[in-house]
């Protein structure tokens, strides 16, 4: 097996086995504790750039199906796991997870302590890191051929996550129609700005006809489709630079259209509500977040992938300019902003995953809810 080095901007090495491809990487480092799920993990858009460390220690073990991609290809710029399957088993497997990431020509590394890089990442935040394994390395030691200190630069020479505009590169050029499933009741506009394919299927299987359209949508194009309600997807990349997004979804608001927003597109309303975001010092991400719906007082454990945050606060309902605006819901964890909600007007949305792909169904009432707003506008 060829070896393989994770180098860290701070100057942190771990060294370990090549996994999928054999090349080189680079991307935020950043982990995730779903122990299940990876498949949906690694095609979920939102993962642009960013290198993914598995924190469940045995990653693989299903293989890799033709059904739970949640987008046409593996979006994660590297991946990080410490003991990978050697035989995958489950009867959707139609490969393995090695074998997929070196189709898609991802690179990896196993064998590493991924505790103690877990660990070291959240004491220390996310960060810039690459992977470089096999041609090039000196597979007796391990050590790059290619000096540490040569690779170390190369990492510090890479962009950062903050500031970085990654939505438009992953989101799709030409506008598609996800059908509804049985009777048609909505007609439903939704902005992709790295969308997952459950969200327009949890949708879909409301009644709603989900017309999705490319990021640099018009308010023309979204009225075109005769919508009774907006949506705003996840997406990879700094809220901050978001301005087109944000333009499109004030004149939502402006016409008072139902609107729903997850995770990006929670950045994006709190945006355009005036509030500012703010990169969090390691991110959420896994499929076992607790958060409660504050406005029924229930907790859920939901699925996050989130590096950036609202900065609303907490204890108040907030003036703005499409009237008072409230957090709905919050990370109990570390009373991150996790939702937020307009109290004069249609509109809501929600910082983790209610579609759930992968993770629980808990916050599935999140698209009940938006079916709500609909009718509500329709009475
Ligand atoms: N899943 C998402 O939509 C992520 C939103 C944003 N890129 C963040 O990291 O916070």
């Amino acid at each position: 097996m060829l070896p393989a080095v994770l180098v860290l901007e701070d100057g942190r090495i771990f060294r370990g086995r090549a996994y999928g491809a054999v090349g080189e990487t680079f991307g935020e480092a950043v982990f995730s504790t779903g122990m299940t799920g990876y498949q949906e993990t690694l095609t979920d858009p939102s993962y642009d750039r960013q290198i993914v460390v598995a924190t469940a220690p045995q990653i693989g073990n299903t293989g890799w199906n033709d059904e739970d991609d949640e987008s046409g290809r593996i979006w994660v710029s590297g991946y990080v796991v410490r003991d990978p399957a050697r035989v995958p088993s489950n009867w959707r497997a139609k490969r393995s997870l090695d074998d997929e990431l070196e189709r898609q020509g991802v690179v990896g590394i196993s064998g590493i302590d991924t505790r103690a890089l877990t660990r070291h990442l959240r004491e220390r935040g996310s960060m810039r890191a690459g992977i470089f394994s096999g041609t090039g390395l000196d597979s007796a030691s391990g050590a790059g051929v290619a000096p540490d200190a040569e690779l170390l630069e190369r990492v510090q020479a890479q962009p950062h996550m903050k500031g970085a505009s990654l939505y438009e590169e992953v989101a799709t050029q030409e506008a598609y129609v996800v059908p509804a499933v049985g009777e048609k009741r909505f007609t439903v506009a939704a902005i992709d700005l790295g969308i997952k394919g459950m969200t327009p299927h949890r949708m879909a299987e409301r009644g709603i006809e989900v017309h999705v359209l490319p990021a640099t949508a018009t308010a023309d194009d979204v009225y075109a489709v005769a919508p009774d309600g907006v949506f705003f997807s996840n997406g990879p990349g700094d809220p901050a630079t978001a301005d087109g997004p944000v333009a499109l979804m004030t004149a939502v608001l402006e016409r008072r259209t139902p609107l729903f927003g997850i995770c990006f597109g929670n950045q994006i309303l709190g945006r355009a509500l005036g509030f500012g975001t703010y990169k969090l010092k390691y991110g959420h991400r896994g499929i076992n977040q607790p958060v409660q719906d504050r406005t029924t007082g229930k907790v859920e454990v939901t699925a996050h992938n989130h590096g950036f945050a609202v900065d609303a606060p907490l204890d108040k309902v907030s003036e703005t300019k499409f009237g008072r605006a409230e957090v709905s819901h919050v990370c109990l964890n570390d009373d991150v902003v996790e939702g937020l909600q307009l109290l004069d007007q249609p509109a809501f949305s929600v910082q983790y995953h209610p579609e759930a792909a992968a993770g629980p169904h808990d916050a599935a009432y999140l698209f009940d809810r938006f079916v709500s707003l609909m009718e509500g506008q329709r009475a």
